[in-house]
């Protein structure tokens, strides 16, 4: 007996000296390699890290709208408050910690270029999702790393050939078709006369709402959303359009999940405890499996390629929709912007009143303000990157296992590049060719860059012209101004704007 409790007192000990190794001597001492070559932080407190006071100025910058004056649009101390107050303390780069986890954060383009570039050779690559973040986006492209992303990757790339998929086993028959499906519904007419026809269909529910009156209000990022929904099941489900819906109502609640993960701290073990909270993921996921495989006939088949489709609807609705209403809201506050585009979309589409794919290359004022709304408000504002080997980054030596903060959104507003009216709306920047590859990365760079890019602006170019083309858009005084990062950067409110039908 006396021999038992020995025994479990040394595993303890054991136990609590592993425990301290790793969350108070070796932080420490990371700690102090960086402060060495000059890059130092708000400091590291043991379990936690810097995380309370990522959330508590999480939680003070959503407090409160952020009134547009003067047409600035500085999103970064809302949906970046620790960097936006780091940055300016400690100067860039700077170390922070999450948990015991080190992080650098980063916006220095030439670095990030380094390291988006040389992700898959073996120094950086994906963090690898919290464990939560699988349910959200499965085993797919976005959530993988390492050789199965690589594997993921290169089937992707290759075009859908029949003879060449009947020569393969059947898991990648069905890897081929799922990824195929991006590369297909981007060459396909059919994809754009779905844009065209939901688009449609929802213009003439607003004529509806409008009932004959010449100014009405619509709140247009729900709807924006809707319609995502509506081209994403169309395409992929066709006439089980329906069923497909189902599953972006699953995946909002499990956004809300997602959200609440990656905020908490990831203490190993703790997502196998029945709280409320695992429960309901468990249950989500498996009836999201359920949905995806339970007919014979429509049978999707494997784990990996529910993943495939869960990451390319995420993918696409989130940033597609959000995209299109900050560039709603953009043009409701710019009319100079919005007669220009206007008149663009009027001369280039001359008799036609929708879009073909022959115009969409020639709307280059619409592209410009794209761009410009992806620059002020990306959909995604950062990148996360880790480092699996010790690596020399400029001139700073990082150790291995060190995650890497990529600000995309303070490289997009930085008035270094972008010059004193960064946060200001002004599409003629795009008119030349951008300055320094990694000044503007909305879809990323290097390997992992965004597959869905012609895709979305595809459907951003043909959406925003039919709306431009029947109504004059003027901000609404119900508007409040509050970009809130929910996964990717949405309006926390919702964007409320005064259309006007225009006779032509
Ligand atoms: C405005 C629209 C979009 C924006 C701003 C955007 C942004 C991005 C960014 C920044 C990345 C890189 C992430 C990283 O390097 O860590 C990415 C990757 C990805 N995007 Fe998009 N995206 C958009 C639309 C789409 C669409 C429509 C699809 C659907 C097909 C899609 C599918 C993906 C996938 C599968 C990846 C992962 C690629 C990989 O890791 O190899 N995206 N996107």
């Amino acid at each position: 007996m006396t021999y038992l409790i020995l025994v479990l007192v040394a595993v303890f000990c054991i136990r609590l000296f592993k425990f301290a190794y790793n969350t108070i001597w070796i932080p420490f001492r990371i700690q102090n390699h960086f402060k060495k070559q000059g890059v130092t932080g708000p400091g590291y407190h043991p379990i936690f890290g810097n995380m309370p006071e990522i959330r508590r100025l999480f939680e003070e910058a959503m407090s409160k709208p952020s009134p547009l004056h003067d047409g600035d649009h500085d999103v970064l101390p809302r949906v970046a408050p620790f960097y936006h107050k780091w940055s300016n303390i400690y100067g860039k780069p700077f170390l922070y910690w999450s948990g015991s986890q080190p992080r650098l954060a980063i916006s220095d383009p030439d670095l990030i270029k380094e390291i988006t570039m040389n992700t898959g050779g073996g120094s950086f690559d994906k963090t690898g999702f919290d464990p939560k973040g699988k349910v959200l986006f499965g085993q797919g492209l976005i959530a993988l790393f390492g050789q199965q992303w690589a594997l993921h990757r290169r089937i992707l790339n290759r075009p859908f050939r029949m003879e060449r998929v009947k020569k393969e086993n059947t898991l990648l028959i069905n890897f081929y078709f799922t990824h195929s499906i991006i590369f297909f519904i981007t060459y396909n007419s059919l994809y754009r006369s779905y844009i065209v026809a939901e688009t449609r269909k929802m213009l003439e529910k607003w004529e509806e709402r409008r009932a004959g009156r010449d100014e009405f209000e619509m709140e247009v990022f729900k709807q924006l959303h809707d319609l995502s929904v509506d081209i994403i099941s169309r395409t992929a489900f066709g006439t089980f359009f329906e069923q497909g819906k189902q599953i972006f109502l699953l995946q909002e609640q499990q956004m809300q999940f997602f959200s609440l993960a990656v905020e908490s701290l990831n203490i190993p073990g703790l997502r196998f405890l029945p709280t409320k909270n695992n429960r309901e993921i468990e249950e989500y996921s498996s009836f999201l499996s359920l949905l995806m495989g339970s007919d014979e006939e429509e049978r999707l088949g494997e784990e990996e390629i529910i993943g495939e489709f869960k990451t390319f609807y995420f993918a696409e609705k989130e940033t597609v929709a959000n995209a299109l209403a900050w560039a709603l809201l953009l043009l409701g506050l710019n009319p100079e912007w919005q007669d220009k585009a206007r008149e663009e979309v009027i001369r280039v589409l001359g008799s036609n009143k929708v879009p073909v794919a022959e115009n969409l290359k020639d709307l280059k004022i619409v592209n410009m303000i794209i761009d410009e709304t992806l620059r002020l408000y990306p959909p995604i504002v950062m990148l996360m990157r880790k480092t699996y080997k010790d690596v020399k980054l400029g001139n700073i030596n990082i150790p291995a296992g060190t995650e890497l903060y990529l600000a995309l959104a303070a490289v997009h507003h930085d008035t270094y590049i972008w010059g004193n009216d960064a946060h200001k709306f002004n599409p003629d920047r795009f008119k030349e060719s951008r300055k320094h590859l990694a000044s503007f990365i909305p879809y990323g760079l290097g390997p992992r860059f965004c597959v869905g890019q012609t895709l979305a602006t595809i459907e951003m170019k043909t959406i925003l012209a039919m709306i431009i083309r029947q109504y004059y858009l003027a901000v609404s005084p119900t508007y409040v101004h509050a970009p809130k990062l929910f996964i990717s950067l949405e309006p926390q409110y919702g964007v409320q704007l005064l259309l006007t039908r225009i006779t032509l």
